[in-house]
């Protein structure tokens, strides 16, 4: 029987490459034979098709499936490029994360994978009460973070690994991405930094290096 798994995919803030890191890791599991899907959690910033589920086709090299142009794979795509809570509002609507479960699970039942991504990073709220992190934690899904060798990128990792530890949130892989590159010097030791970080305090995690895409 095949092995169904969800899996989430956040990052130490917005911009810092989630969007192609989860099509680079939905393309690694494909390589080990996985069928992967992937889900955003909520889109702000775009209409349409989420514009990070077409980036994510393109990086798989599929073109949109049936559950993309129907909703499945992204219920709530808002046009103002801002936290989900406030699209929400300035939609005039509220996001239904009972509803955004259900697609998780009807996306869970026809493949191996799902890679959830979520909206810039862990305390992003998706309403007045409830925040990305509250989210997670609800629903025990196993975190992929994603970082990068910029200047302040040590003291945002640790802040979003501190709260996991706490709120007993499982990491599954950190994701360095090298892209863009900036000071090589501050780059190799905040890589240093983070991959000693994890031996001592996530041993059980995986260190994985993002190149530039192209
Ligand atoms: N490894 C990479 N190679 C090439 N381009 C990259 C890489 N990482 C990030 N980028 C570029 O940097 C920008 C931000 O990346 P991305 O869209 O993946 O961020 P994000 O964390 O998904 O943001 P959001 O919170 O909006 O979902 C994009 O233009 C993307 O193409
Ligand atoms: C529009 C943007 N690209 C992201 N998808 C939304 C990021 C929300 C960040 C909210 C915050 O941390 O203040
Ligand atoms: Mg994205």
């Amino acid at each position: 029987m095949k092995q169904q798994q969800i899996m989430f995919i956040s990052g130490i803030d917005t911009d810092v490459g989630k969007t192609i890191a989860t099509g680079f890791y939905a393309n690694r599991l494909a390589a080990q034979g996985r069928s992967v899907i992937t889900q955003k959690l909520v889109q702000t910033g775009c209409s349409g098709v989420a514009e990070d589920i077409q980036r994510h086709r393109k990086l798989q090299n599929l073109p949109l499936q049936q559950c993309d142009l129907d909703g499945t794979t992204c219920r709530y795509v808002f046009d103002y490029p801002c936290s989900p809570h406030l699209a929400a509002r300035l939609a005039q609507t509220e996001i239904d994360l009972a509803q955004i479960t259900a697609d998780t699970q009807i996306l869970a039942q026809q493949y191996d994978v799902v890679l959830i991504e979520g909206a810039g990073g862990l305390a992003v709220p998706l309403n007045n009460e409830l925040t990305t992190l509250d989210y997670l934690q609800q629903q025990s899904y196993p975190l992929i973070l994603v970082t990068s060798g910029k200047l302040g990128s040590i003291n945002h990792t640790l802040l979003s690994l501190v709260v996991c530890q706490q709120r007993g949130i499982a990491l599954q892989a950190l994701i360095y991405n090298h892209y863009p590159q900036t000071d090589p010097i501050i780059e190799n030791e905040t890589q240093a930094y983070l991959q000693r970080y994890l031996t001592t305090h996530f041993p059980q995690a995986e260190f994985i290096e993002l190149g530039e895409v192209v």
